[in-house]
């Protein structure tokens, strides 16, 4: 039998998947804001869309640091998890702050399509059967997308406008990219004692994180037309 190497899956997977990768990292929509180009109406929408999103990934990122409490067989999983976990009663302060500077009105927003799949994805992910290694690999990928698409915007040749930086520091900056490698180790390690049943459900589950990450930009970006 030939051995099959495990370690370093993700790295592995972005790159055998790096289409779709890309198109969820680098979306047109996160250009716009690179080349400050960006209709602020198509930030608003995605302000408001993203508050709910926000919102529902509390208890989905509560439910993987119960199942990190429960299986991790290295204790400082769960502290990684409830560093992030910590960091989202700022953030929901941030967004409420964010609202009220830009006149979006949070109480009634409409909760669009893209955003419903996404947030019943989320749900689907917080069943007790579903295995830590999977939901651990769900949360790298969210996480990350989101860090890489903002750390664009801060590049040195980017023309982000000033009212948007904030925005783009929040998850682009480097402090976040600590965390955001912190998860990928995690997911390495638990990936290399995945069964291969595991692991094809981590992969796909990765696929889908980027795919819901793509209609969730482009959702944001239709508020231009
Ligand atoms: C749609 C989406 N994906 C990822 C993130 C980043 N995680 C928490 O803030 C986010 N805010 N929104």
């Amino acid at each position: 039998m030939v051995p099959v190497k495990k370690s370093g899956m993700i790295d592995r997977w972005v790159k055998k998947h790096l289409v779709l990768y890309t198109g969820a990292t680098s979306h047109p929509f996160i250009l716009s804001i690179r080349d400050g180009t960006i209709d602020f109406s198509s930030f608003k929408r995605w302000l408001g869309q993203d508050y709910i999103f926000v919102r529902e990934f509390v208890p989905f990122t509560a439910s993987v640091l119960l199942k990190a409490s429960k299986n991790a067989d290295d204790s400082s999983d769960m502290e990684v998890i409830l560093s992030g976990l910590a960091s989202l009663s700022d953030e929901i302060s941030w967004f409420k702050q964010e609202a009220a500077k830009w006149d979006v009105p949070l109480s009634d927003v409409i909760v669009h399509k893209s955003n419903q799949n996404y947030c019943r994805f989320l749900e689907s992910l917080m069943l007790p059967e579903l295995e830590y290694s999977v939901v651990v690999t769900a949360l790298w990928a969210i996480e990350t997308v989101y860090q890489e698409s903002f750390s664009h915007c801060l590049e040195d040749d980017s023309k982000t406008p000033p009212e948007l930086l904030e925005a783009c520091k929040r998850w682009g900056s480097e402090g976040f990219g600590e965390f955001c490698r912190s998860l990928q180790n995690i997911v390495n390690r638990c990936l290399e004692k995945a069964s291969e049943e595991e692991l094809i459900k981590a992969e796909v589950t990765f696929l889908r994180v980027l795919e819901l990450e793509i209609e969730f930009w482009n959702m944001s970006q239709e508020g231009a037309k």
